[in-house]
């Protein structure tokens, strides 16, 4: 039976053994000592303040890991040394994928998973093949943990077939265009006696050359239902007035049968009495044969009189149909006014200005992306204009949008918005940004002369520019940008001042 010895001596023989043995001098080491001495089972303390140290000093990245270490958690709470184990060894393998990984990330997987949801879409559905491999790609990533063998058999597949199915889509898009620029130029054969169809047109085929983008197909819409609108109205006040024409005529062939019944009765009745006349030998005969022949005369002299009425009246009404349509003619050349573009420069006009800042408005809120606008106003045009003439200052101001719209970005729109000042819409442009574009054309302008007759004229204009604020409305924004103008006119002209 082994020798009882009291907890003191043994904790003395302890004390010598650790330093027998240079052990440091820790709890762990003593309480090792203590029980190898007493004939006690060296059970380790459970260190859960260094577990729970090295927990908190873990940085989790993805579900799997955040699971990881709450399991963790669990385990040291529960003293059990298996469960840290386990814990730790998967939130080791849930770390980035090392050599060897065979299963891809959660949160990758997910990620991709997005993407691709939001990609493929745009293929459309019209390749049954691609549009399959697309399916067995997204089934794939769905399955949580994703082998990295089957993502990779899925994606071999969808990179051989991906190819045809982008040319595909180009293809698409190509013939579309073909087709829009083959409508487009019939609507205008149609249409060629009209200078301002002619002008929509080719403004048309313009807007569809590529690069195409949504501003452009935008755009292209609002001068198609333009042409449309017009069109429509003309072809339905012709066969209206066609129809009043032909109304017209009809009444007219109508009348002159009618006169003509009349006159060949008048004329046999005249003939009859003619016989009869000759017929008579006695005086008292003669006189009723004459009362005829005078009432017959008479009669005929009325109904000529009154057809010659209603024939006036009908060549009037042909008259005042035919006035209304040259006044019509001129209501729809005039009809540009009413459409998106001045004639003059071929910018957009206020309406259109209009219809385009609300659209560049929403977007900017969407995209949560910067808008500036820049009010411009040419200095001293009407200088210009009484020394060079009034058509040199028509040409002044298609110059001045000639080089604008050449030095600004094709996402820029540029608007007449009254006589001589234009604004321009920059998106994705902060208030320096838009400051300096307008320097910059202000520099080409002082490059690219405008040319009256022989004489080169040098324009200049003052600037004001505004970066839409929060929740302000496009109307308040001109409204600063033309203060900033104002200013800029004040200080000296040619300026470009932000507001
Ligand atoms: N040729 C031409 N002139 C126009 C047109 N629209 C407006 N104008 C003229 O532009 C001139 C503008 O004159 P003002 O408003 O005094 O401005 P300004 O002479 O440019 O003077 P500042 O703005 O102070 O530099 C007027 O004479 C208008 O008749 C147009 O379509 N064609």
């Amino acid at each position: 039976m082994p020798e009882q010895r009291n907890p003191s001596e043994i904790a003395r023989e302890a004390l010598k053994r650790l330093a027998e043995r240079h052990l440091a001098p820790t709890p762990a080491n003593y309480q090792a000592c203590y029980n190898e001495i007493a004939n006690l089972p060296n059970v380790m303390p459970f260190p859960e303040p260094p577990l729970r140290q090295l927990a908190a000093g873990l940085c989790p990245r993805g579900e799997v890991q955040i699971a990881q270490l709450s399991r963790l958690d669990a385990a040291i709470s529960g003293r059990s040394w298996q469960g840290v184990q386990d814990a730790l060894q998967a939130y080791i393998a849930a770390a980035a994928p090392s050599q060897g990984a065979t299963q891809l990330p959660h949160e990758v997987s997910t990620a991709l998973l997005q993407l691709f949801e939001a990609v493929f879409p745009a293929f459309g559905r019209d390749d049954l093949h691609f549009c399959a491999a697309v399916d067995e790609l997204l089934a794939a990533l769905r399955v949580t943990p994703c082998e990295f063998s089957r993502l990779e058999v899925v994606l071999r597949n969808l990179a051989g077939l991906a190819p045809y199915a982008v040319a595909e889509q180009a293809e698409i898009r190509e013939a579309l265009l073909k087709l829009l620029h083959l409508i487009i130029e019939n609507i205008g054969e149609l249409s060629l006696d009209d200078a301002w169809f002619k002008g929509q047109i080719d403004g048309l085929l313009a807007a569809v050359e590529p690069p195409l983008t949504l501003r452009h197909l935008d755009e292209m819409e609002r001068r198609l239902r333009d042409v449309m609108d017009k069109q429509s109205r003309a072809r339905a006040r012709s066969v209206e007035a066609q129809e009043e024409m032909r109304k017209m005529l009809s009444a007219f062939i109508e009348r002159l049968s009618t006169m003509n019944e009349s006159s060949s009765a008048f004329q046999g009745k005249i003939e009859a009495s003619a016989r009869q006349i000759e017929m008579v030998s006695r005086l008292e005969d003669l006189a009723p044969l004459l009362k005829d022949v005078v009432s017959a005369t008479q009669t005929m002299a009325e109904e000529t009189a009154s057809s010659r009425e209603q024939l006036r009246a009908l060549q009037d009404r042909v008259l005042a149909t035919e006035a209304e349509l040259v006044q019509l003619h001129r209501e729809l050349d005039s009809a540009s006014s009413l459409a998106r573009h001045d004639p003059l420069t071929d910018t957009l006009n206020r309406k259109g200005l209009d219809e385009a800042l609300e659209r560049e408005i929403s977007a900017v809120r969407r995209r949560n992306t910067p808008l500036s606008l820049c009010l411009l106003d040419i200095d001293n045009f009407k200088r210009l204009n009484d020394r060079l003439g009034h058509e040199a200052g028509d040409n002044a101001l298609i110059h001045l949008a000639n080089v604008a719209r050449a030095c600004m970005r094709p996402t820029d729109t540029l608007a007449r918005y009254g006589g001589e000042e234009f604004i321009i819409l920059m998106p994705d442009t902060t208030l320096e940004q838009g400051v300096e574009a307008m320097v910059r054309l202000q520099r080409e302008l002082t490059k690219a002369f405008f040319l009256s007759g022989r004489d080169k004229v040098l324009i200049t204009f003052s600037a004001g520019v505004a970066q839409l604020v929060n929740e302000e409305r496009g109307s308040d924004a001109i409204r600063r940008a033309d203060q900033a103008m104002y200013l800029a006119k004040r200080a000296g002209k040619n300026r470009v001042f932000g507001a």
